[in-house]
This record gives structure tokens, C-alpha cells and sequence, in this order.
């Protein structure tokens, strides 16, 4: 459950309208999401999407975040468009957050992944990377390589507790990684958090899933485009006993590769970058695993589950272990 902000009727009421969106029917906190305050509404126009944006989101980053998602959505990707009130801003405030109101898109996330969906994930993947040239203005990762080492110096008094010798294998995994980590591969902007919970599927006429729609888009940022990869990798081609899926890993990768080759120095990346991307989901989990309040209703992520992910591909030789 991730709703930090509770929204009563009134206020909500006095929000919309500043907006063309007519009247209010009902509204509701959506379970689902760890990182901000979503709200699914019904007026008498449609479904809509509420966001308060929370701790993780600068407010000063928000409309590059929103204007992305306005330009791959011109560029033909299905994303949520942001809706703007009358007085042509979509940024606004409500109850002392940022707030935005984004239009709603169909579709189901997978609660099981399955290979037939892996396929459809790397084309959607090159897809956005090919929709997001041309968005040229650019936002570092806030949560690349240079953060994490201070987000594990922010983990060192919990993180013993969550198991015993972690922070040491962190520190020695992290050092390895920073040591192999790739210095100029080709760039674009990513979305960065694509896991299956910010992917709607629908099946087509012969009953197999396409993807209808990606969401979340608050972590995008300008990096590499083979760690857009790798972070799906990890959220998408393991099974629930932490076993690496290759047959899933070369649908994807073969998928994203039918629109976007990758280079040669990027194939020969592909396992440090999995260790990395491996690396930034551990530590956001743990940190917020040892720092959330108590009450907040959010249902938070065991980073455990990507210690087993960092091993592997800390293990992984080459290109070979991921079925390429
Ligand atoms: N544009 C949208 N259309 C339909 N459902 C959405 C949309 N945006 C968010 N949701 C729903 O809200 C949930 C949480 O959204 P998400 O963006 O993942 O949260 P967070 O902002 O915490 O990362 C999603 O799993 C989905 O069920
Ligand atoms: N995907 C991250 C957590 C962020 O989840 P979101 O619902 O805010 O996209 C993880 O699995 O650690």
C-alpha cells in the first residue's frame, strides 16, 4: 500500500476545479507503488491517475519528468499524459505535495511473469529509447554509480540487522563494480525503474500479451541505454526461487535487440551493469527497509532478493550466462 498523503473529499473537490475534467464520482488510494501517493479517480469525464509526488522526487525535476512523458507520448509510446487544469499548468499542489493529474491507460501488470512477456518488455524498451531522442534536455541518475557508495554509508547502522555481513559484502561488491564500471557507452534517456508493476499488458486477437502501457516514469533519467536493459534483467528474468531465467533473458534481449543492436562494448558491459543495476535497487531497498516511519502505509521491498541477483551476476564470466 503506498499512500503517504491522505486526501479528503473536500480538498480533492476544491482541487478539481481548476480543471475541465467534470465532476467527481468517486476517488480511491491505490494500493500498489512505494514511491509516491497514487489515487485512482472517476469523474463524470473519465478515469484519471492523482499523483502526489513524495521524499524520493525533487520538485524541481518534475517538469522535466512530465515533459518526457509528454514527448514520448507525442513520439507514439503509450504512456500517461499529463493533464493540465485551465490555466494550462499540470504541476500543481494538494495538501502541501506536488500534485499532477495524468490520463489513465489500460491494461494489467503480470503478478507472474512469463516468457511470453519478456519479449514484448525489450521491444517496448527500445522503443522508448527510440521515442526519447530528441528529448534533448538532460537529467543526471540521482541514483547512479557516484550514489552509491553514500547510500550504503547511510545503510551501515541497520544494515547488519537485515543480515549479518551484508555491509562487508556490499563494500567489496561495490568496489568491484565502481573498479569495472563502463565509461562511455551509448547514452539516451531511460526509464530506470521498469518493473513488471509499471507495465500493462493486454492480450491480442490470438490471446498473447502486448504491452499496453508504461508507467512511473519518476526515476527516468539521461544514462546509459544498456542499464535500461540491465535493470530489466534483473526485475524480469528471475524466478521466484532467485534462479536466473536464460531462456527469458534472450526473448528480452533479442526483442530489444530487433530495434536496437547493442555494441559491441556494450554486450561486453552487460554483466557489470546487471551487477549495478543490481546494486541501486539493493540499496534503495534496504535504506527504505531500515528507514521507514512506522504507520506508513507502503508495503516495503526485501532487499535480500537483489543480493541474490548482484551474486549471480557477480559470477557471471561474459555474455554467455545470459544466453547470448
Ligand atoms: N497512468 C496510469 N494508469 C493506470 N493505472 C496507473 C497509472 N499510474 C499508476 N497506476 C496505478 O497505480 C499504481 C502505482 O503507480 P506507480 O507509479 O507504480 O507508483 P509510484 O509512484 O509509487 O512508483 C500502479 O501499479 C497502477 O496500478
Ligand atoms: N521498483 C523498485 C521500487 C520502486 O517501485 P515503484 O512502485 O515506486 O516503481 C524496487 O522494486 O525496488
Amino acid at each position: 500500500m503506498a499512500v503517504y498523503t491522505e486526501i479528503s473529499d473536500e480538498a480533492l473537490r476544491a482541487y478539481l476545479s481548476d480543471y475541465s475534467l467534470g465532476e467527481l464520482v468517486a476517488f480511491r488510494g491505490i494500493a500498489e507503488g512505494v514511491e509516491n501517493s497514487n489515487y485512482a479517480l472517476k469523474t463524470t469525464t473519465g478515469d484519471y491517475i492523482l499523483t502526489l509526488y513524495e521524499k524520493r522526487v525533487d520538485p524541481a525535476e518534475l517538469p522535466w519528468f512530465l515533459g518526457l512523458m509528454r514527448h514520448l507520448a507525442a513520439h507514439g509510446l503509450s504512456c500517461p499524459q499529463p493533464v493540465a487544469a485551465r490555466d494550462g499548468e499540470a504541476l500543481r499542489e494538494l495538501c502541501g505535495r506536488p500534485a499532477a493529474i495524468c490520463t489513465f491507460l489500460p491494461g494489467v501488470w503480470p503478478r507472474r511473469v512469463r516468457q511470453g512477456h519478456c519479449g514484448p518488455l525489450g521491444a517496448a524498451l527500445a522503443e522508448l529509447h527510440a521515442a526519447g531522442t530528441g528529448f534533448t534536455a538532460e537529467r543526471p541518475n540521482s541514483l547512479g554509480p557516484q550514489s552509491w557508495a553514500p547510500l550504503l554509508d547511510r545503510c551501515r547502522a541497520g544494515g547488519d540487522a537485515v543480515q549479518p555481513g551484508l555491509i562487508a559484502e556490499l563494500d567489496g561488491q561495490l568496489e568491484g563494480i565502481l573498479r569495472a564500471w563502463p565509461r562511455d557507452l551509448p547514452r539516451g534517456q531511460i526509464h530506470a525503474d521498469l518493473f513488471p508493476d509499471n507495465v500493462f499488458f493486454l492480450d491480442d486477437a490470438g490471446g498473447a500479451p502486448r504491452v499496453s502501457g508504461l508507467i512511473d516514469f519518476y526515476f527516468a533519467c539521461t544514462d546509459f541505454l544498456a542499464y535500461d536493459l540491465a535493470i530489466c534483467l534483473n526485475a524480469w528474468c528471475f524466478e521466484p526461487d532467485f534462479s536466473f531465467n536464460i531462456t527469458k533473458a534472450r526473448a528480452m534481449i533479442h526483442a530489444y535487440q530487433s530495434l536496437r543492436p547493442l555494441t559491441e562494448a556494450e554486450l561486453a558491459a552487460l554483466p557489470v551493469l546487471c551487477r549495478g543495476a543490481a546494486m541501486r535497487f539493493l540499496l534503495t531497498r534496504l535504506f527504505d527497509w531500515t528507514h521507514t516511519p512506522a504507520g506508513a502505509m507502503v508495503t516495503r521491498k526485501d532487499p535480500l532478493e537483489y543480493l541474490k541477483r548482484l551474486r549471480f551476476h557477480a559470477a557471471a564470466q561474459d555474455i554467455h550466462a545470459y544466453g547470448l
